[in-house]
């Protein structure tokens, strides 16, 4: 940690101009997606930075090559992929119309095109291993299903348009819209380019990590393709897709997610990532081997945090993964007995948003070396290399902007709550220049999921609050994630509840601290933390005002009116609303709206599909009946993703710090 901080010097003077102010946000920049080339020489991976224009997160392809140059090499393009041997890079780029196709670059002799001429953008781009294949996830239309038909229109009449008929169960998807009848199937195109060849059909979606057999005859993909899937949204399975006819079979059977297949380099041992599902708020995500033919499954981990990304490495001579460990997320590796030893630490790519914890993507060159991006709360994420225990930051991409600034530093601190027995994390974020002889006002920022976890990460979000003189806590109350599946269902049917506790816990540790004026409290969350900011002024008029962004207020509406309805009353109530009314109604701040007496602010998108608008407006109209002091701040065309676009974020912030200093 003491060694990635120090790439930012904290000893800029204090003028304003020092300060991070909203306009800084669209300096910042982030690495993200590192890939090492197969001799471990080259890294290509992609750069971000913020269009102030368009108002948008845009990347181009950067690399440093085998004598540590850093050089530019295509512009806004996603995803590189090094051939097996090294020679091209397959990465999807923009096509003369503008439309994403998938390309490849061929390094000797300088030549890049494009390999298809598709009418939908590719993802999950992934070479066979004889280098002669590429295969890719796209969308594609399902047989259209006329209900009634209408007389034609007369050429060039401007008729209204036509009604949308809905008859599939999951309908719209929050930041996706209303969903298309399309379903994403798994191609493969030669890698000289030529016509895709579709391996998969059905009413099915096929997407995640694409592993090809050491034969480049096979490829294994996870998919819901139960005949009931809609209605069993946890329940994915491992397919075995053969090439030469095309033929899908399961290699897992079990009840539950089981996904992201990884094939040791002797092709006898699959991995995978999943668990046996208990209908639970949340299940650690476990690591499995089978046999290559599908026999012989076991877990390979014990280990009570969820593992991602496995990916082999005869090097390492195990699969390397990635987890999240109380709120740092890490790199490790286990060997085929199940012994496990940690890489690295501080994985993630994080930058304008709030400061969730998890880990960036990493990939392994043959001798070994690691390709990830780091983040620390004073960095925003930095390409990385780790060679045999040497971690080496290789991009500094904000010093520019960063060494000029002083930042809120960030502190940990643990306390026992005053509900049971547990230990609770937080951070303490302090204003810049900070002075513990001083009071500051106190902002408590409040993260959602609530199945996630804050941690050791740069948020910008946060630095402009504490730019604008408030220590800024942040926790993680039970219910989180990253120790442990117990801990995180201490909230299981059972939501709020306790996590309250842990989160008054939390202000009173750090009032203790000294620096805190305790009559200028102030709280605010968004999503799961709008949820128990609504929860926490229905319990307590210790704060001066609240911003409430996008929460669920009713919990019955909520469970039928989210885009994702066929799983939360499955996996975070005992059953269907209309037969647990008093369950769903005891856990719903509405049913607290009776005791607040603290100004209120809620901001949400109105495209939010997640925790639509609606429970907002449940709120804010209860609120304005009782004569509350309140606002409703409605984001145009932003959806859960409420600080997506740069602006939004700029937005938001201001809006909840104007609402702090209207309420002293
Ligand atoms: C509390 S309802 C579900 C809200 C959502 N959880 C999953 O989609 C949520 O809390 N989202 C968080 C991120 O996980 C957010 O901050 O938007």
């Amino acid at each position: 940690q003491k060694q990635l901080s120090e790439d930012t010097d904290q000893t800029a003077k204090s003028t304003n101009d020092s300060l991070f102010q909203p306009k800084d946000i669209f300096q910042l920049e982030f690495a993200s997606d590192a890939q090492i080339s197969p001799d471990g020489s080259t890294i290509v991976y992609r750069r971000n930075w913020f269009d102030i224009m368009n108002d948008r997160s845009v990347g181009d392809l950067w690399m440093i090559n085998a004598a540590g140059k850093h050089l530019p090499m295509i512009e806004s393009a996603t995803s590189p992929r090094w051939s097996p041997d090294g020679t091209r890079l397959a990465y999807v780029g923009l096509d003369r119309n503008g439309k994403r196709q998938l390309f490849c670059h061929w390094f000797a002799e300088d030549r890049s095109t494009a390999l298809t001429h598709l009418t939908e953008s590719p993802s999950g781009i992934t070479w066979s291993p004889d280098g002669k294949q590429i295969a890719f996830f796209m969308s594609v239309a399902a047989k259209a299903k006329p209900f009634a038909t209408l007389p034609a229109k007369p050429k060039g009449a401007k008729w209204a348009d036509p009604p949308k008929m809905i008859t599939k169960l999951r309908y719209r998807s929050d930041g996706a819209g209303f969903l298309p009848d399309k379903f994403s199937h798994l191609f493969v195109v030669s890698a000289d380019g030529g016509s895709p060849r579709q391996l998969t059909t059905g009413d099915f979606n096929h997407n995640g990590t694409v592993a090809w057999t050491s034969d480049s005859k096979e490829i294994l993909i996870s998919a819901n393709r139960h005949e009931d899937h809609e209605y069993q949204p946890n329940n994915s399975e491992i397919y075995r897709v053969r090439l030469a006819d095309r033929s899908i079979t399961a290699v897992t059977d079990r009840v539950g997610p089981d996904g992201s297949p990884a094939i040791s380099d002797d092709g006898k041992t699959i991995a995978f990532v999943g668990y046996d599902d208990k209908f639970l708020g949340n299940q650690t995500q476990t690591l499995y081997v089978m046999d290559s033919d599908g026999g012989n499954k076991r877990k390979l981990l014990e280990f009570d945090r969820s593992v991602g990304s496995p990916k082999w490495s005869n090097f390492h001579k195990g699969f390397l993964f990635t987890y999240v460990d109380q709120g740092n997320a890490k790199l490790a590796v286990v060997s085929l007995d199940g012994e496990m030893k940690k890489l690295a630490d501080n994985l993630g790519s994080n930058c304008i948003g709030r400061p969730y914890a998890g880990p960036s993507s990493f990939t392994v060159a043959d001798n070994g070396a690691i390709a990830f991006c780091v983040t620390t709360p004073m960095m925003p994420g930095e390409l990385a290399r780790l060679d045999e225990g040497d971690l080496q930051v290789l991009t500094h991409l904000n010093n520019d902007l960063l060494e000029h600034k002083v930042l809120g530093e960030v502190t940990e601190q643990r306390f026992p709550s005053s509900a049971g027995e547990l230990e609770i994390q937080s951070w303490i974020m302090v204003p810049p220049n900070f002075d513990p002889s001083k009071k500051y006002p106190l902002i408590l920022e409040i993260h959602g999921g609530p199945f996630a976890a804050y941690g050791d990460v740069f948020s910008a979000e946060l630095q402009l609050m504490a730019s604008a003189g408030y220590v800024v806590l942040y926790v993680n109350p039970r219910g989180s994630t990253s120790y442990g599946q117990d801990f995180a269902n201490e909230i299981h049917h059972n939501y709020p509840g306790q996590d309250y506790d842990d989160l008054m816990s939390a202000v009173d540790t750090v009032i203790a601290n000294g620096y805190v004026d305790k009559d200028r409290l102030y709280v605010t969350g968004g999503s799961g933390g709008g949820v128990l900011t609504a929860w926490i002024i229905g319990s307590t008029n210790r704060f001066k005002a609240a911003v409430v962004a996008k929460p669920v207020i009713n919990w019955y509406s909520f469970a039928l009116t989210s885009d994702a309805y066929n799983f939360f009353y499955k996996y975070w109530f005992p059953g269907l609303p209309w037969d647990h009314t008093e369950h769903y109604m005891k856990r719903s701040p509405i049913s607290k709206v009776g005791n607040v007496e603290t100004p209120t602010m809620l901001l949400t998108g109105e495209a939010d599909y997640r925790t639509p608008i609606s429970e907002s407006e449940q709120y804010y109209q209860a609120l304005k009946l009782r004569k509350i002091d309140a606002a409703m701040v409605r984001i145009p065309g932003a959806s859960h993703g409420i600080a997506a676009r740069p602006s939004h974020l700029l937005a938001k912030v201001a809006y909840i710090l104007k609402w702090f200093a209207t309420h002293p």
